[in-house]
């Protein structure tokens, strides 16, 4: 929705030419040409800003009463005041009496625009906030659009409302924790609980207690994590961790929907659904004896599979974005833009520590890079991990220096391919319409490049 500015001033060629000014960069403008009017206006819907003039003629109040009866509905209303030659005192005293600034006419419409940009941008980062809390607030927080994260989003959608178990399968810090709140938020449970059990902080010694609760003399001397979530989701944070005398009786409870607490004797009755999330291969750590058999089947009614980020390269491009826009907020400050260059390294990063590393990268980058150069992120602003060795394959620079151009530009062209296809996670067509070369032609050259073979070998 655009930002709303009330123009208050008697003369109507300045009312029509501020108007115009500013509809041109997409502000939604309303127009007073008197005390009572422009009152009205504010009580009929608040504006984001008022453009106010201290003479106006013909009007009950003048611009600085105005001023002051503005404050008084609205003291956090920025205003700015028109003030012409003669009148700078008067525009002066009303800074001191709450305006934001004065423009002095006439003026040039670049000053008017950055005065009211400035004014305005409170009210722009706010809305941002409002925007991407209501975004997670749905569980809108699950960003991409990969076709992995499609099908995943897709599963969970069709199975949120049946109560099935889910067992979310992926590296760590791919997201697994998140898909599992959005499931909990599109299923009935919603306003119930969220529970995490994280297997891997909690000692083994005392999994038990944490996870049943404790119980003295037939009395409750602490409620376990099973019966904080009831009526909610259980989210078995890294199943494979959790001890395996725990497993059996966490099986007990999925059968009977019922547990006793240690130290106790009364079966206690919940009503959980119970999400499991892994990063290690179950089948390995049944075939170990570490995990139980039948616990596995019990959990992986429906199983889920979040793949590492660089197995979807696609989703980068709106992650980074989610990211710079959350924490440049969360700084104060304006979402940046991201240069080519900055995004073409991260989506040709591996990033072995999955979005939860993207997530560090980037809240790393807008607190080291000086605020003044927040406009857009450089691709020398990302930490040396993103960026570092990707050139540096043959030796970076000093050794392309000690090179034959021939064979200096072959090794560039090789590396920058390689990077270009990692980027497009091999797909040619895409590579090739980046770079701005036919297909073809494409093929062509990694054939000469000796490239062809190695990506065969590669995706067998
Ligand atoms: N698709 C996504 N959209 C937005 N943020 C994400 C997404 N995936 C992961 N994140 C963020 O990355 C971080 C790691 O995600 P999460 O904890 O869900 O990963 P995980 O797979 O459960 O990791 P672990 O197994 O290590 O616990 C969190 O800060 C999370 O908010």
């Amino acid at each position: 929705m655009a930002l709303d500015i009330l123009i208050v001033d008697d003369e109507r060629d300045i009312r029509e030419l501020v108007a115009g000014v500013l509809s041109d960069e997409g502000y939604e403008c309303r127009t007073a040409a008197d005390s009572t009017s422009a009152l009205a206006a504010v009580d009929e819907k608040r504006p984001s800003l008022v453009l106010l003039d201290v003479w106006l003629h013909g009007s009950q109040m003048d611009g600085l009463e105005v001023l002051d009866a503005i404050k008084v509905r609205e003291p956090e209303l920025p205003v700015i005041i028109f003030s012409g030659h003669g009148n700078i005192d008067t525009a002066v005293s009303a800074v001191s009496r709450g305006a934001m600034d004065f423009i002095e006419k006439p003026f040039e419409a670049e000053r008017l625009l950055h005065l009211v940009e400035r004014a305005t941008e409170t009210e722009r980062l706010r809305r941002e906030n409002s925007r991407l809390r209501e975004g997670m607030g749905e569980g809108g927080e699950f960003t991409g659009n990969s076709a992995a994260i499609n099908a995943v989003r897709a599963t969970l959608k069709r199975v949120a409302n049946t109560g099935s178990r889910v067992l979310i399968s992926g590296p760590a810090g791919s997201g697994k924790e998140v898909a599992a709140r959005l499931l909990h938020s599109w299923s009935t449970r919603a306003d119930k609980p969220f529970i995490v059990v994280n297997s891997a902080r909690i000692t083994p010694e005392r999994f038990e207690e944490e996870l049943f609760g404790e119980e003295a003399e037939g009395k409750l001397v602490r409620p376990g994590l099973l019966e904080t979530a009831d009526g909610g989701t259980l989210y078995l944070d890294e199943v494979a961790d959790m001890p395996l005398s725990t497993q059996a009786r966490i099986l007990r409870v999925l059968t009977d929907q019922s547990f006793v607490r240690v130290g106790g004797t009364r079966q206690i009755g919940v009503d959980v659904r119970v999400v499991s999330s892994t990063a290690r291969d179950l089948e390995a750590e049944m075939s170990e004896k570490r995990f139980r058999e039948d616990l596995f089947y019990r959990l992986n009614v429906v199983p889920v599979e979040v793949p590492s980020l660089s197995e979807r390269r696609d989703d980068i491009p709106s992650l980074a974005e989610h990211f710079f826009a959350r924490y440049a907020i969360e700084q104060g400050i304006r979402p940046p833009e991201i240069s080519e260059e900055a995004m073409a390294a991260l989506q040709a990063y591996d990033w072995p520590g999955n979005v939860r590393q993207l997530r560090n990268v980037v809240e790393r980058t807008i607190i080291l890079t000086p605020r003044e150069n927040l406009d857009t992120v450089e691709a020398d602003m990302l930490s040396e991990e993103v960026t570092g060795g990707k050139l540096g394959e043959s030796g970076g620079m000093a050794q392309l220096m000690g090179a034959p151009l021939r064979e200096a530009r072959e090794s560039f062209e090789r590396e920058y391919l390689a990077i270009q296809i990692r980027r497009f996670s091999g797909n040619i067509s895409k590579t090739a319409s980046f770079i701005g070369m036919e297909r073809s032609a494409l093929h062509r050259k990694l054939k000469l490049l000796g490239m062809a073979e190695r990506r065969n070998n590669e995706r067998k």
